[in-house]
């Protein structure tokens, strides 16, 4: 059973009926909120309890088929919540407490569930003692003498504190002491074994600390080319675009309707002097008392800075000496009329000068529009970031190729073409290389002499690391560190012939996850991209993500919003680091920092969201 946690303590009263479980919580309730505690209560009953009585209204609704029902009043309020089919889990019921107002989480029941547990015992009651066979127990409160026999099987473990069970305040005390973690639960379920990663070994660095260093090496390139706008889909500008003209180039109707003086908007009716289509123009002052009807996107005449929509015109045509006379009146009952209304200023979107695209942008969509809103229709960009990608490992085999005995097919090199071609860049592919020191050697050479930066996997953690190693320190300058992250703790970084290096770790999972976090800030910088930064966004956590202290923990997450509009998430399942589909069925990770340890249900975590990035 995998023990059961929550941000707040969790502590749980376990004990055979007729020891009074709830007479005890009852006395001592009192006792924690003189203390200023604020406690929640979750209490296990028998299967078919009802909190609801029948006749009340609450209940009347509820057996009419509400499935939940939330009764409230201006003292309180309850949630019944139907549950059929199966019994809400402890988890379940801790993330329906509003745990902002709560400072600690009593459990009633719930005995065989993994949690910090105070057992009760009462020799009258008869009943055999608990703690031999649960190992959450962590304090006795008893009117008894813990018997020799009944502590044995955990005779390597200190001895549980033994509480007084009729000393209220002495049970206060332990639960206060609890609260402020000064009592461990030293007898809870350990893991059994270690794990990849729990050693912590003296040297290791932190993300930050990693993508420093790298970040520190790395100067962005300057060669750039003029391509034409289309072709520069993509890119990243060279140099800022100033606009050479105002857009819009003049001042200009928002709205068909009728464009009149804002100095002038007490008259009856107005009249209609012109008829102004876009693309042309009426080339008189507009007087006190004219009006022109024109048509969105047209100029406004002079003086004219107000336009009132047709939907709110009445026009009329009127002959007066065979001449047709046309005037306009507003139904001022539909909307009022505000000097300035329903234009747009000649060069608010772009004044002439003004920097359209600043150097370093990428061109997205909008970039594309406004620059030829310009009547631009080329731009200069940065050369593509040239990058060599290639595998290690005689294990590894091309996709295509008959599967040999205990080999795995290259998966890194699709991801690695895959990311780089989303971030950019022109992929030169080095092919798979067999583990021998001269194929090494040329694949690097050529790498630094035909790319502006070097990607490999595998071969970078211990195992390899002599041999590569010799290699790497024969053409240039590099690092092997460890990380403190996970996946991705192994990493390789430095400069063969003054072209950066990264020997990304072997596992599919690992080299995704190494790139996201430092290649491609690299690769940012290299393009001259400043100050890069991902998109993070907090969400809560619906169960639980691990994490060592220190290390910073990528779980592959999936965010949604839930009913309420929370943003919240949940992680992919199984999350090895050569468990390529958790990065598939994710769209997010989920980023535990060093500081914190664990993310309990209900915490805020960092989620990093992969669209446009993977
Ligand atoms: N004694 C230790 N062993 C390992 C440690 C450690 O600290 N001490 N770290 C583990 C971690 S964490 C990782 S990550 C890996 C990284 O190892 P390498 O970079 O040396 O990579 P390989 O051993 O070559 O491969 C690891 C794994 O990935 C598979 N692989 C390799 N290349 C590809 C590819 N192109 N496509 C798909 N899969 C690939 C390879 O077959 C291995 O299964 O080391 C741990 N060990
Ligand atoms: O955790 Mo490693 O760094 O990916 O297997």
């Amino acid at each position: 059973m995998s023990q059961i946690h929550a941000s707040l303590p969790l502590l749980g009263f376990a004990a055979f009926s007729g020891t009074g479980k709830t007479i005890l919580l009852e006395a001592i309730l009192p006792k924690l909120v003189a203390r200023g505690i604020r406690v929640a209560v979750i209490k296990h009953a028998h299967h078919d309890f009802d909190i609801d009585q029948p006749g009340k209204d609450s209940h009347r609704l509820r057996k009419a088929g509400a499935s939940q029902m939330l009764i409230s009043s201006r003292c309180r309020h309850a949630l019944v919540t139907e549950t059929p089919d199966q019994e809400a889990t402890l988890p379940h019921l801790i993330a329906q407490l509003d745990q902002t107002q709560l400072d600690l989480i009593l459990v009633e029941g719930f005995k065989k569930l993994s949690f910090p547990k105070i057992e009760l015992h009462r020799a009258e009651v008869g009943k055999p003692w608990l703690h031999p066979t649960d190992h959450n127990i962590i304090a006795v409160a008893a009117n008894v003498p813990i018997p020799a026999s009944g502590s044995a099987p955990l005779a390597e473990k200190p001895p549980l504190p033994l509480l007084d069970i009729n000393n209220l305040d002495q049970i206060t005390d332990f639960v206060v002491s609890f609260i402020q973690g000064k009592v461990h639960a030293t007898q809870l379920e350990q893991p059994q074994g270690l794990q990849c990663g729990d050693l912590t070994p003296p040297g290791m660095l932190s993300v930050a600390e990693g993508r420093e260093r790298i970040l520190g090496h790395i100067v962005p390139l300057t060669q750039s080319q003029t391509v034409n706008l289309k072709t520069a889909l993509g890119h990243i500008v060279a140099h800022d675009v100033l606009s050479p003209v105002n857009v819009p180039q003049h001042t200009n109707s928002a709205m068909d309707g009728y464009a009149i003086r804002g100095d002038d908007l007490a008259c009856a009716s107005y009249e209609v002097v012109a008829h102004v289509m876009a693309g042309h123009s009426y080339d008189l002052p507009l007087e006190k008392g004219q009006a022109v009807r024109i048509m969105t996107g047209a100029a406004v005449p002079k003086f004219a800075d107000t336009v009132v929509m047709r939907e709110q015109a009445e026009q009329t045509d009127t002959a007066l000496d065979n001449v047709i006379k046309t005037t306009v009146r507003f139904n001022l009952a539909m909307a009022s009329i505000h000097p300035g209304q329903n234009v747009r200023q000649a060069g608010e979107d772009l004044a002439l000068g003004q920097t359209a695209v600043a150097a370093g942008s990428k061109i997205t969509a909008p970039e594309l529009g406004m620059i030829a809103s310009l009547g631009i229709n080329q731009v200069t960009v940065k050369k593509p970031v040239r990058v060599a990608i290639f595998s290690t490992g005689d294990e590894v085999q091309h996709p295509g190729e008959a599967q040999q005995n205990n080999c795995i097919y290259d998966a890194n090199r699709y991801t690695l073409h895959a990311m780089l071609t989303q971030a950019g860049c022109e992929v030169i592919d080095l092919g798979i290389i067999e583990d021998c020191e001269a194929a090494l050697e040329a694949t690097l050479q050529q790498g630094s002499e035909q790319a502006d930066l070097i990607l490999s996997s595998g071969g970078v953690s211990v195992g390899d690391a002599d041999y590569i190693k010799t290699v790497l320190d024969k053409l240039g300058q590099i690092n092997f560190w460890r990380i403190n992250m996970r996946p991705g703790r192994p990493l390789a970084f430095g400069q063969i012939n003054d072209t950066p290096f990264f020997g990304l770790p072997g596992n599919p999972v690992a080299v995704m996850v190494v790139f996201l976090q430092f290649v491609e800030p690299a690769i940012r910088k290299l393009q001259g991209i400043t100050d890069w930064q991902p998109q993070v966004f907090n969400a809560i956590a619906t169960e639980r993500f691990r994490s060592r202290p220190h290390r910073t923990e990528y779980t592959r997450g999936i965010f949604s919003f839930d009913a309420n509009g929370r943003l919240i998430v949940k992680s992919t399942g199984q999350q090895g680091s050569g468990i390529l589909r958790s990065m598939s069925e994710a769209n997010c990770l989920v980023e535990v920092l060093p500081e914190q340890t664990n993310a309990e249900i209900g915490d805020l975590v960092r989620i990093i969201p992969l669209q446009g990035r993977i």
